[in-house]
């Protein structure tokens, strides 16, 4: 069996420009033949919107959705489109997350309880939100697949709060892989490896960290949102179809050294 994508209908969350690994998966979810939808974060000029629609053009998204996790009624809404659009879905890429610049470094005793419960929203509990709204347009089953990191299970410097909604994150995919196993939905998430994009430049010393991981992992480099794109696009097809629950660990080999 070959990687093919065609037939499926892909909703892809949080490409904000070219350097997103969200892009890096759009492009290779279509490359294999997916149909996609793509959202992008309001903001109050539409730039965000207009960048989103210039980048994916060349994938000729379906739809091109508002959609702030924060806003329960923007989740409904896209979900509302997609299935007067296409009728169901068959994958849904989480592919956010959002922390306080100031939560991204210094003291991990630091953050405030606000600062904490807004990362945890936004880059945790969001993907149980949209699993829910996905879950009664997966009636013939599907694939969700988030994206989580390192930070999440040992410590890393200035990670922070973010390592604690990474941990909330890979556990929500053990729990919600548990429920909906049972309507053939299958949950994973990919751990990358450190990528300069708009995200990973508020963590503190994140130049530091890609030339730690370049001189130790295995492969000697870091990884790039192909790669990630790559690895999303077989846990999105039918050659993943005995993998539930897992975290993938796309990194160069990072994770395995001691030292
Ligand atoms: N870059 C890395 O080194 C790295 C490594 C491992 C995991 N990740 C994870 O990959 C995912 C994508 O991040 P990225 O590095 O591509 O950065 P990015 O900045 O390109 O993507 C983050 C996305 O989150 C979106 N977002 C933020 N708040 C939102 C909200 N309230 N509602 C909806 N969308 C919102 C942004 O619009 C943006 O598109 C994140 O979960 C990140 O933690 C990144």
């Amino acid at each position: 069996m070959l990687l093919d994508l065609s037939g499926k209908r892909a909703l892809v969350t949080g490409i904000a420009n070219n350097r997103s690994i969200a892009w890096g998966i759009a492009q290779q979810l279509h490359a294999a033949g997916a149909e996609l939808a793509v959202t992008y974060l309001p903001d109050e000029r539409g730039k965000l919107k207009q960048k989103v629609e210039e980048l994916t053009a060349p994938l000729s998204p379906k739809l091109v959705l508002p959609l702030d996790v924060q806003q329960p009624q923007q989740i409904t809404d896209a979900f509302e489109s997609l299935a007067a659009a296409w009728g169901g879905l068959d994958i849904l890429i989480h592919c956010l997350a959002f922390a306080q610049k100031e939560d991204l470094s210094g003291d991990f005793s630091a953050v405030s309880v606000e600062g904490f419960n807004l990362a945890l929203d936004i880059s945790a509990y969001s993907l149980i939100a949209l699993s829910r709204a996905a879950k009664p347009l997966m009636t013939s089953g599907g694939a969700i697949v988030t994206l989580t990191y390192l930070g999440g299970v040992r410590v890393v410097p200035n990670y922070n709060v973010m390592g604690i909604a990474k941990a909330a994150l890979e556990m929500n995919v053990r729990y919600l892989a548990a429920e909906l196993g049972a309507q053939g939905v299958r949950v994973n998430g990919i751990s990358a490896g450190p990528i300069r994009t708009l995200a990973s430049s508020a963590v503190g010393g994140i130049l530091d960290m890609i030339h730690h991981v370049e001189a130790t992992a295995p492969l000697r480099r870091t990884v790039t949102q192909t790669e990630v794109g790559n690895a999303a696009a077989f846990l999105a097809s039918d050659l993943a179809s005995g993998i539930t629950g897992q975290i993938l660990y796309v990194d160069s080999g990072y994770c395995i050294m001691g030292i």
